[in-house]
């Protein structure tokens, strides 16, 4: 913990690289993932639950909040680490995705986005300085820059333009930010999957200077493939001495082979919306809990597993909880989700600070069955 923010690399092996963000609510362990509390909760967790699966920093989405309590009563009721009982950092992405993603009647411009909420149709406005003002009230460490993500598949004039406009976005991001001791502001690359693009949209953010850069414009829809493309040449192009983040991902592969390639912050919905639906990942591959085959299995769903739900449950009881809808089948295999995927981030940090990723890499990837287990 430091009244500063920084980070602080600590050994690096291939690609793959682990160290410290140090921050004033507290250091993150990097590689670090961050479980998602969109509405100010990591749903169906408890805060210090999530803190017991080991997250270092939690998500929070300015899109929900500007539009539901508002960041205006958050601010007023003391910021959002006291207003969700979450005293460790959190990063909170700067809002533009979500509108593109979630609201209707959207209008961009090279001002910003006009929406109208998916909750109750106002109308609202969002602009680089607006997405500051929202996150500096939220109180958040790690502000994002307002940027726009394109959909992907793209036409390479419309990756270029739309990346063109975030860099421009990024510089009043940056303007509208001033100078905050102790909190960060993270650039955003875009650039679709051209390298070339994505190489102007890294010097365009060097040149404005960010706490932390960011690798946007992925987990839109390209696959892992053409993800991992991407990713074998984005990360270099970005500051070796800042935290890379990636943005939106992943499934535990796709976060395995993120790390290989440099980075090291990802944050998803994944594990928690899984845990929700009755999709549970162990190191042996996925298991369906809802599937009928579970109904009477003594066993826990990962016997390796030291989590509440692998400790003191059966998979019969668990698919019970979940045929019967009851609220702690979603409390139960969100916590399992949540504590395997740090699990992972914690075995890739010791994996890389020991020079032995490869052969973490190849035990994580032996055994893991396709389908449901
Ligand atoms: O360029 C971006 N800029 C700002 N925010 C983002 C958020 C992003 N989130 C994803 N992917 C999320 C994919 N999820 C996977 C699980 O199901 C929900 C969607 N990609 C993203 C790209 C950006």
């Amino acid at each position: 913990m430091t009244a500063t923010f920084s980070f602080d690399l600590k050994a690096t092996d291939g690609k793959a690289r682990t160290g410290v963000i140090n921050t004033p609510r507290g250091d993150i362990r990097t590689p670090a993932f961050m479980p998602v509390g969109t509405a100010a909760t990591v749903k169906a967790m408890m805060p210090e639950s999530v803190a017991a699966t080991g997250a270092d920093i939690l998500l929070g989405n300015t899109y929900h909040l500007m539009l539901r309590p508002t960041a205006e009563r958050i601010d007023r009721l003391g910021g959002l680490h006291q207003f969700m009982n979450w005293d460790k950092p959190i990063l909170t992405d700067s809002g533009g995705f979500q509108v593109m993603s979630l609201s209707d009647l959207r209008k961009l411009t090279e001002e910003g986005v006009t929406f109208k909420s998916h909750i109750d149709g106002s109308r609202h406005h969002l602009t680089p300085e607006r997405s500051m003002e929202i996150q500096k009230l939220l109180g958040s460490d790690i502000v994002m820059c307002f940027d726009e993500c394109p959909a992907l598949p793209a036409d390479r004039k419309r990756i270029q333009e739309s990346m063109e406009l975030s860099m421009r976005w990024a510089q009043r991001s940056r303007d509208a930010f001033g100078d905050r001791p102790g909190h960060a502001l993270f650039g955003i690359q875009q650039g679709g999957l051209e390298e070339d693009l994505r190489g102007r949209s890294a010097e365009a953010l060097r040149a404005i200077e960010f706490d932390g850069y960011a690798v946007g414009g992925l987990a839109v829809g390209e696959g892992q493939e053409a993800m991992f493309k991407v990713l074998d040449f984005a990360p270099d192009q970005l500051p070796v001495d800042k935290p890379r983040y990636l943005m939106g991902v992943g499934k535990p592969d796709d976060i395995v082979g993120a790390v290989k390639r440099g980075i090291d912050m990802m944050d998803c919905v994944l594990p928690s919306r899984s845990g929700r639906t009755g999709q549970a990942f162990t190191r042996r591959g996925v298991v369906n809990i809802k599937n009928a085959r579970h109904a009477d299995d003594p066993r826990p769903l990962d016997a390796e597993c030291t989590c509440p739900a692998c400790s003191n449950y059966s998979r019969a009881y668990l698919h019970h909880v979940f045929r019967a809808q009851e609220m702690i089948s979603g409390m139960l295999l969100t916590w399992h989700n949540l504590h395997y995927f740090q699990e992972i981030m914690a075995g890739m940090r010791t994996a890389i600070a020991a020079g032995a990723f490869a052969d973490w890499e190849a035990d994580f990837h032996a055994g893991r069955a396709k389908g449901d287990i």
